[in-house]
């Protein structure tokens, strides 16, 4: 029996809500969850970890070889396909930032002696006891423009008291997808900290049914009709701001405590963690495959994708699809030995990361021109609801495709309008363009960060090539 406790505190239009996986807009995930935790027993999802006597998910897998990483792809493609691609931060994710930190546990004990021994019991425990976690980083957005030093007292997650067992903390952060199901959040801070910000300076894991700690859940996009609303019925993974007032965060769940630098090297380490990258990218592949499926049927249902500038578009959703897939290839099998773990290239991934902030908006874009109006012919209820045996007759003939019954295209654009045009659909455009943080700066770190000396030295031998000889050679 697979259980999921839920968190305590959640806020939803005004009221708390008391039983989480029995109320309308969560129902229906809680139930997608239950059933991809079932495929943690299954060999292609799960493996037997001799430490805890069960089966883990293969997020917490430390790959030693390129084999072993191709068994981590296959485990996140299967629990990313069940659901579509839609459900991201189903703890796969925040399992992989888990493992991260404890592959590298050596090297972050440098700012918190504690670390190693921290992070070591919290892996065994959130793998013993199937723990579900997501993460929350980004202050909330008051005043974007000030230095930290010049922000308002509560603009930061902050310790406001220093305890023997323990800190507490005030003070919000934004956002943690998924926050409403799951046991526990990493958190962590964005900015570089500087020595006399120590206050802000935490790494810490809060347990989400901690007292003081709430969760304001935006509106719910979820429906309770699969047959209306197949994805926003079983795959709201539910966005919320977290606020602590006056959490207590106990000593053993502190990971670093504290440490200007040690805060800002754990915020990078999240940032630059290949292993964790790698399931975004896996999830990311497996969405754009099932947008470039459904627009393939939906063009086919109403014969379009007999039109070139159609099939170029068409042509344009497999060629993403490619590119991501290629990179996660080559990522793979351009990876090495690190440390103690086998893992994928990092600029690869990055490179997959960002291009999928950009191709999904543009495989919206392509889906609406291809279901045109479509999207809002279809009838306010599936056609065999109607009362009226002569209407139902009537939508059958006039909502029929060209080989396609009106059941079947009706059911094929509703999906669609899902994706482009429902609450669900734009809260999914606004998370693949910001999930991995502002894309702009992004691309701009990467910029910093590239390693730029091949391009010096073609540079350099082209122009070495122009000395003095050739050019009066050529000027004379
Ligand atoms: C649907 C959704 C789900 C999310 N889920 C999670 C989650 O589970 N966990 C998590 O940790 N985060 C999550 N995020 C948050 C995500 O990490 C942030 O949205 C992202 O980092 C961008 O920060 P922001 O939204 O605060 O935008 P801001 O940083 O406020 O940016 C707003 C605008 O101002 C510009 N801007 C701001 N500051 C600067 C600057 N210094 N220099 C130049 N330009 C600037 C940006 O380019 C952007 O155009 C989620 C976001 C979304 C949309």
């Amino acid at each position: 029996m697979v259980q999921i406790k839920g968190a305590r505190n959640i806020w939803l239009d005004g009221n708390k809500v008391e039983k989480p996986a029995e109320h309308a807009a969560f129902r229906g995930t809680f139930e997608t969850i239950k059933q991809l935790i079932k495929l943690i027993d299954d060999g292609k999802v799960g493996f037997y970890d001799e430490s805890v006597q069960q089966n883990v998910h293969k997020a917490f897998l430390i790959p030693q070889t390129y084999e072993q990483l191709l068994e981590k792809r296959e485990a996140y493609e299967t629990w990313a396909s069940k659901s579509y691609g839609m459900m991201s931060r189903l703890s796969d994710y925040a399992y992989t930032l888990i493992t991260g930190y404890y592959i590298d546990r050596e090297q972050l004990s440098v700012y918190d002696a504690t670390f190693a021994e921290k992070i070591t019991n919290y892996f065994e425990l959130v793998k013993r006891e199937r723990r579900l976690v997501t993460t929350a980083i980004a202050d909330p957005q008051m005043d974007r423009s000030k230095p930290i030093t010049e922000r308002a007292d509560h603009a930061l997650l902050r310790v406001v008291e220093q305890r023997e067992d323990g800190v507490v903390v005030s003070g919000a952060k934004m956002i943690a997808t998924g926050a409403p199901y799951v046991d526990d959040i990493i958190i962590n801070t964005p900015y570089s900290k500087e020595d006399g910000q120590e206050q802000y300076a935490n790494l810490f894991i809060v347990a989400t049914d901690s007292p003081g700690l709430e969760i304001i859940c935006r509106k719910s996009h979820a429906e309770t009709d699969r047959e209306l609303y197949p994805l926003a019925s079983q795959f709201d993974e539910m966005d919320a701001v977290i606020i602590f007032d006056n959490v207590f965060i106990p000593n053993e769940r502190i990971f670093i405590r504290g440490h200007a630098q040690g805060a800002t090297a754990a915020h990078r380490h999240q940032q630059l963690n290949m292993l964790a990258h790698y399931q975004t990218v896996v999830r990311l592949a497996t969405k754009l495959k099932f947008v470039a499926g459904l627009a393939t049927a939906i063009a086919k249902s109403i014969a379009v994708d007999t039109f070139l500038h159609v099939q170029q578009k068409l042509g344009e959703l497999y060629m993403q699809v490619d590119t991501i897939n290629g990179l996660l290839q080559a990522a793979e099998t351009e990876g090495s030995v690190e440390g103690s773990a086998y893992k994928p290239s990092a600029v690869l991934l990055q490179v997959a990361r960002h291009l999928g902030t950009q191709y999904y908006a543009r495989a919206m874009s392509i889906l609406k021109e291809i279901g045109a109006g479509g999207y809002t012919q279809l009838p306010s209820t599936v056609i065999h609801r109607f009362e009226d045996e002569r209407i139902e007759a009537l939508l059958h003939r006039y909502y029929e495709g060209a080989a396609t019954s009106a059941q079947d295209k009706t059911a094929l654009f509703r999906v669609g309008w899902e994706l482009v045009g429902s609450e669900i659909g734009s809260r999914h455009d606004l998370y693949e363009r910001f999930y991995t943080g502002d894309p702009l700066r992004i691309q701009a770190l990467f910029f910093e960060n590239y390693d730029k000396g091949w391009l010096d030295e073609r540079l350099e031998t082209f122009l070495n090539s122009l000395t003095t000889t050739v050019r009066q050679d050529v000027f004379v």
